[in-house]
């Protein structure tokens, strides 16, 4: 096992620097927990909205962006999942997908594995076909125009049935869908890991990697489940693992990657306040953690924003932010090829 420093909350750092000199040095790294649709900036929605001839239920920016006001998870995804009315054709898909790209290239992104919500678009008359090609044909792309190598994930939602999530993978193989692994989100508390069983052993078999979320707000047995019945090979969130210091012994031993969205956490209510996240406390166990943005759009900021606020509370040391982005790669689902380019330019080389 690595030794990490202890990264113990510090207090936030003196007001009279400019943001150039308080803004950490971007470093090239991999965004492993990030969802398509959480990208949908309040702008594209109405654009969006108004090229598909759709009436929206907000008379403006301002009375949508005053909704973004989140008490729990919950409270979050009403919203998330009702804005996606305005995703109609491939190119709507499309479009939302080069503009996370442009936004994730200048926040230092090198490599994004990107998760899309398939069953929210069947549910609401929308085809696979049109859903994941869309999102596809801007990924293919992506190196090319962007500098951002990317993979697809296709999450299902766990508050709907394992029998709804195994008729949509069934549906992605049948069309050769371009997607490297499946994950599983949602609303986390009521619907354990267990729950799709067969749906993860039927993609392990299908040759695809396997990611869950776990432990945001539900218990940290549900991280357990995730690895022990589902048999994933990451956990997205994880942070409620700190309240079972078994279960971190046993991440730090099997250097299981958590994909921490910290902005998010308190966005959703799951900390307090940033000052509260748990990563520094993680990063002192040893954890394999790294910082991803989750849904941008609705919790304020890119991964960029993300580590420029952990830097303004903790004052992370450049070590800290070295082995946040090294994590990053090596807990990519990437080629060993593409994590030894990644690897280099993280080096400076
Ligand atoms: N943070 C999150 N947790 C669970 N499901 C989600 N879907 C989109 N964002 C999510
Ligand atoms: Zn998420």
């Amino acid at each position: 096992m690595d030794n990490y420093p202890d990264t113990a909350a510090a207090p936030l750092p003196e007001t009279d620097l400019t943001e150039a000199e308080v803004a950490p040095q971007l470093l090239p790294l991999a965004e492993l927990h990030l969802h398509i649709e959480g990208t949908l900036q309040p702008e594209l929605i109405f654009e969006l909205a108004e090229r598909n001839g759709l009436a929206l239920p907000y008379s403006g920016l301002e009375e949508l962006r005053a909704l973004y006001e989140f008490s729990d998870l919950q409270s979050f995804l009403n919203l998330y999942y009702a804005n996606m009315a305005v995703l109609q054709t491939e190119q709507d898909f499309a479009d939302m997908t080069r503009a996370y790209l442009a936004r994730a290239a200048a926040a230092g992104v090198r490599h994004a594995e990107i998760m899309m919500d398939p069953q929210a678009h069947i549910s609401r008359g929308v085809s696979l076909e049109t859903c994941v090609n869309g999102v596809a044909s801007a990924l293919a792309t992506s190196v090319e125009d962007f500098g951002i190598s990317t993979l697809l994930i296709a999450a299902f939602l766990r508050d709907l049935s394992e029998e709804s999530a195994l008729e949509v993978l069934d549906g992605l193989l049948a069309m050769k869908a371009p997607i490297a692994a499946i994950g599983l989100d949602s609303a986390e508390v009521g619907n354990p890991p267990a729950k799709f069983e067969r749906l993860f052993a039927k993609a392990r078999e299908a040759g695809l990697r396997l990611t869950a979320h776990a432990g945001e707000e539900g218990p940290p047995s549900y991280i357990i489940e995730a690895l022990d019945v589902l048999g994933v090979e990451r956990i997205d969130h994880g942070i409620r693992c700190m309240e079972d210091p078994d279960l971190v012994e046993r991440l730090v031993d099997e250097r299981i990657p958590l994909t921490v969205c910290p902005l998010s956490n308190v966005r959703l209510r799951t900390v307090d306040t940033l000052a509260d996240h748990p990563l520094p406390a993680m990063l002192a166990a040893g954890l394999n953690v790294s910082v991803n943005s989750d849904d941008p759009a609705y919790f304020g900021g890119y991964v960029d924003d993300n580590f420029a606020q952990l830097q303004a509370v903790f004052e992370l040391s450049d070590f800290d932010r070295s082995r946040l982005a090294a994590n990053s790669i090596h807990s990519s689902f990437a080629s060993e090829e593409r994590k030894a380019e990644l690897l280099d330019e993280l080096n400076g080389g």
